[in-house]
């Protein structure tokens, strides 16, 4: 019996792998996780309930209470805490600029890995997202991608999403959100063992999806 396929795709802030992972997925009718999105439902849970995030040791006892569920078709990916769908404040400012220091807490790393490796494991083939799955979720996926951008075009992307009028704020907000990634103790963001770079600065989303793809078809013929 063949294992199911496993694509990941890590890479920094807004260097667009959630739209190049939902086209991918679409395009090999493959299942989507986005890790991002259970670190900040993570983060909304633990400020909902007044966790001070700066203590380590209290955000790792809440933590294991907290109860998360991934809905993964790419069409119409979710994300719900104890129920409750929380897709939308999940991208508010107040849990954008927390979920890094949540995502820091080793226990909390943990907890979240295991929920990922389950879902890749009972999926018929899936895309998974975020800054650690070639090296750390699923170090043995076939395809791993290392998706990068000039830090000028991520903030340019995001502000155009957000309608953010200062983009200098925007790129600065990611140059944060990156220099903690890239230098936590636990699983920092990095370019995986065996990854192959694509760089999206220059390329529409449709070349980068066509990108991917053909790497996936390539790393899985014959
Ligand atoms: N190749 C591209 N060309 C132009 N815009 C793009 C491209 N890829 C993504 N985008 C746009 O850039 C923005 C950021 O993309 P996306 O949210 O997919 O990035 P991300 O890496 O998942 O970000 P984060 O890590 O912060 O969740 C979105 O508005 C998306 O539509
Ligand atoms: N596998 C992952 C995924 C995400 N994170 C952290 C790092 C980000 O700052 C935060 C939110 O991710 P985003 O939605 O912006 O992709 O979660 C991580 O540490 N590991």
């Amino acid at each position: 019996m063949t294992s199911p396929l496993v694509v990941a795709i890590d890479g920094p802030s807004g260097s667009g792998k959630s739209s190049t992972s939902r086209g991918v997925a679409e395009r090999l009718k493959l299942a989507y996780l986005d890790t991002g999105a259970m670190y900040r439902a993570m983060t909304w849970a633990l400020l909902e309930q007044g966790v001070d995030l700066s203590d380590a040791d209290a955000v790792a006892v809440a933590a294991e209470k907290v109860t998360l569920e991934s809905g993964i078709d790419p069409q119409d990916p979710t994300i719900h805490v104890d129920g409750t769908d929380v897709a939308e404040p999940i991208r508010s400012e107040e849990v954008t600029g927390s979920v890094s220091l949540v995502a820091a807490v080793p226990r909390v790393r943990e907890i979240l890995v295991d929920l990922q490796r389950s879902t890749i494991a009972s999926s018929a083939g899936i895309v998974v997202e975020g800054r650690d799955i070639g090296s750390t979720v699923a170090p043995d996926a076939p395809v791993k991608i290392y998706l990068v951008a000039d830090p000028a075009a991520r903030a340019a992307r995001r502000a155009a999403e957000t309608g953010a009028v200062d983009a200098t704020a925007t790129q600065e907000a990611l140059a944060r959100r990156d220099e903690i990634d890239s230098t936590r103790a636990t699983s920092p963001l990095a370019k995986p063992d065996g990854a192959v770079v694509v760089d999206s600065t220059y390329l529409t989303l449709d070349e980068v999806i066509d990108a991917i793809v053909s790497i996936v078809d390539t790393a899985t013929a014959g």
